[in-house]
């Protein structure tokens, strides 16, 4: 058999597994206004990995498919075709066509200012190469699949629009950003500032409505699958009777996962000043926050770390920073380290080149590629981790590795957990003359 066909073969064998888990459940219509489903169900192990081998052999079918001059030409089509949604985004296309039913051309151009012509041709491109809005078969515009996300999930698709606007223009800064800082020296050089003139913060604090969406989109993101993700990715009971600094904590849902399962911890959740405002102003209102176990303290992680504590959490923190960023926040918590203190990170790891499922690398790499182009971040391999913090601080000595799940498509059960403990030299000495 040609790869052709074992390909095919492939996709036949994994599509009847992932079918039979898929409709095992009721709920299993994908998005319509009937399920008002915008995600595929739950799907069991089986079922899971079907999914991921599928997607990995259907990206690789398609590409021999195509030949490689077609595969290309496809790249930039696709681009093409993301500025089209982004348009139709931006005209308020999406919200304005009902969740039930349709709208005539006529109606939507005059809610647009566009005229029915120009609306035609950008639905129509819209439809037939990115299954975002369509067509009934007497010429009115109806949500498709994927364009329903606008109506059933506003949050999501607000999230969605702010990628749109600044992902793809600032990614075709990447050449430009790489010539100015060759070394990956300078944080504040990257994609999104060259496109837009200010870092990604500062953006979002100009445009302050921008600014929320893509904060309660990030929150929504992080917390997918609720605190069930957080509590199983780490042995909390270890930590009993002990206190935590969550730094970079955001709105502290994650502290109050933590809690949750092991109530006799202690955090402090740290993060920029306007954050914790708002995260006071937030969980003041919210009567089923553990606030008992938890406090909120404004601290930058880039200036000496004040509070000395048994463990030092950073969640989805060091993947927004490059090398020199995050060893200045490494630098700033030293003067806090006590012997036996523990450092732990809840990260995406890069799989090196070549060793994980080629679906998990993809969407690692993937992510790689946005927060470099956002924010000059990085997601790293176990062994940049452990370079890094052996760079900065030596006696943090690497205690454990968890890795988190291997999928196609992200959620916080891919992430993994990384562990140091802070044993200065003259202290591990001592205690091998203790021992001796
Ligand atoms: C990707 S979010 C992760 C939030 C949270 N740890 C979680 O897992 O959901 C990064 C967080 O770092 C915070 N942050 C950014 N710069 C910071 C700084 N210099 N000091 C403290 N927090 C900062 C942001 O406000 C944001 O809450």
């Amino acid at each position: 058999m040609c790869q052709l066909e074992v390909l095919a073969q492939a996709v036949s064998t994994q599509a009847q597994t992932l079918s039979r888990s898929w409709h095992e459940g009721k709920d299993h219509a994908l998005s319509s206004c009937d399920s008002r489903r915008t995600t595929i169900p739950p799907l069991d192990p089986q079922g899971e990995e079907a999914r991921n081998q599928l997607l990995a052999a259907l990206r690789t079918l398609e590409q021999l498919v195509l030949g490689p001059k077609d595969t290309m030409q496809s790249f930039y089509y696709r681009t093409a075709e993301a500025g089209v949604i982004q348009a139709l985004c931006q005209l308020q296309v999406p919200r304005h066509v009902p969740l039930y039913g349709s709208i005539s051309y006529a109606d939507l151009s005059k809610k647009v200012g566009v005229s029915e012509d120009r609306l035609k041709h950008l639905i129509r491109i819209a439809a037939v190469c990115s299954n975002f809005l369509a067509e009934t078969e007497d010429g009115l515009v109806k949500h498709s699949d994927n364009s329903l996300i606008w109506q059933l999930d506003p949050l999501a698709a607000t999230g969605m629009e702010v990628m749109l606007d600044h992902l793809p223009s600032s990614s075709f800064k990447l050449g430009e950003v790489c010539t100015q800082d060759p070394m990956d020296e300078k944080q504040e050089v990257c994609g999104f500032s060259l496109a837009r003139q200010q870092p990604l913060y500062l953006y979002l604090e100009t445009h302050p409505a921008e600014g929320r969406s893509f904060a309660a989109h990030m929150r929504a993101q992080a917390a997918q699958y609720g605190d069930s993700a957080i509590q199983a990715c780490y042995d909390w009971s270890r930590l009993k009777e002990k206190t935590i600094v969550d730094c970079g904590g955001s709105f502290g849902s994650v502290a109050a996962a933590i809690v949750r399962k092991e109530p006799t911890i202690k955090c402090i959740v740290q993060d920029l000043p306007k954050v914790v405002d708002s995260a006071i102003k937030a969980t003041a209102q919210d009567s089923s926050f553990p606030h008992d176990s938890i406090s909120f303290q404004a601290h930058s992680f880039l200036e000496t770390q004040p509070v000395v504590a048994d463990v030092y959490l950073f969640r989805m923190v060091f993947h927004n920073w490059s090398d020199a960023g995050a060893r200045r926040i490494l630098q700033a918590l030293r003067p806090a380290l006590r012997p036996g203190a523990r450092v732990v990170c809840v990260e995406y790891v890069m799989p090196p080149i070549g060793t994980a499922p080629s679906y998990a690398e993809l969407a690692t790499r993937r992510l790689d590629n946005v927060m470099y182009t956002l924010m000059k971040g990085k997601v790293r391999e176990l062994s940049e981790f452990k370079d890094l913090f052996e760079s900065v601080e030596p006696d943090l000595v690497f205690a454990s590795f968890k890795q988190g799940q291997l999928r196609a498509t992200h959620d916080p059960r891919c992430h993994s957990v990384l562990e140091w403990v802070y044993k200065p030299a003259s202290v591990q000495g001592e205690s091998e003359a203790h021992s001796s």
